[in-house]
């Protein structure tokens, strides 16, 4: 049986109008409007794709959506004076500094500097600490929709053997902590694999469930996925000969191996965008 095709857009859009009734329902009982304000540093243009999208989700649920647009030579101290008045303004819930930032600023300065009550990103310490210790203010938006993506696929998590591939800060480790983590979509018996794991396959193909989140096209194969496995692609690398969006699976392949998969486009990425929505809404509730 070809395995079940996960539809992250139509799962995210759910979930947006499941948002937007409790938007509609935040502001009825307090005259606040969630306000997101992204900040965009440079032209890269997957950057200025990603930000456009978002503006458009935001106005989809109700949500105020401010974007600032900066030079590619805005120095750091510049980038730090706006992310304070921004911390400060308290018509603003939600703050997003769009990664990745030019060679001149550091980024995890940056991050650092973003009030941990308006990080809906979710990279902040404070944030990545509450997430570590079972109390989570925010969810990483990746890595939150990859779970909801299996909560909502009925794929459990309870005792499966979760293999997470890739240990960025942004996915791989917050997503393996939230696997682990007790309740729903948690419970799982996580290993965490990288660029150093020796006898990859082996363990890959142990997975119940396994989540690519690695940034190479088709680095998982068939023969690295166990039958019945199902598989969440995290990746969003650009074809360069075709110039279209492809994951880290070779997904043709899996088709036969797996027994559910999400597609890339419309896989994960609509999912991260979800989240983004709902921590707005979670900041603005903060603020009050
Ligand atoms: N501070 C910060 N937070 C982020 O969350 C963040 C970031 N910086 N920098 C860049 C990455 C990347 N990212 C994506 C989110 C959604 C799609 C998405 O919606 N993808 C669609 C396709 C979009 C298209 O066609 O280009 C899909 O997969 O179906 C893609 C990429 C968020 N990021
Ligand atoms: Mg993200």
């Amino acid at each position: 049986m070809p395995a079940k095709i996960i539809d992250g857009k139509a799962i995210a859009a759910d979930l947006r109008e499941k948002i937007a009734a409790d938007v509609a329902e935040f502001h009825a009982s307090t005259s606040v409007t969630p306000h997101l304000v992204a900040i965009l540093v440079g032209d890269d243009q997957a950057s200025a794709v990603y930000v456009r999208n978002k503006e458009a989700d935001c106005a989809k649920v109700g949500i105020k959506s401010t974007l600032h647009r900066l030079p590619a030579e805005t120095t750091q101290a510049d980038l730090l004076e706006l992310i304070q008045s921004l911390n400060h303004y308290p018509d603003v819930h939600g703050i997003l500094c769009q990664l990745p930032l030019p060679a001149q600023i550091d980024e995890q300065t940056i991050l650092d500097s973003i009030d941990p009550s308006k990080d809906v990103d979710a990279f902040h310490p404070e944030n990545v600490g509450r997430i570590a210790q079972g109390r989570p203010r925010f969810l990483p938006c990746t890595p939150h929709g990859c779970q909801h993506l299996l909560i909502a696929s009925g794929i459990e998590t309870k005792g499966a053997h979760a293999v997470v591939l890739g240990r960025s800060e942004i996915v791989g480790k917050p997503l393996a902590m939230m696997l682990m983590q007790r309740g729903a979509g948690g419970d799982a018996t996580v290993t965490i694999c990288h660029s150093r794991t020796k006898g990859l396959s082996e363990i890959t193909r142990q997975a119940d469930i396994l989540i690519a989140a690695i940034g190479k096209t088709k680095f998982v194969t068939a023969d690295m996925v166990k039958p019945g496995a199902a598989v969440i692609d995290v990746g969003i690398n650009r074809d360069e000969s075709t110039g279209k969006l492809v994951g880290d699976v070779d997904y043709e392949a899996l088709l036969d191996v797996a027994s559910a998969i999400t597609p890339v486009p419309g896989g994960v990425g609509p999912m991260t965008r979800a989240m983004l929505l709902r921590n707005t809404l979670t900041a603005a509730k903060l603020s009050r």
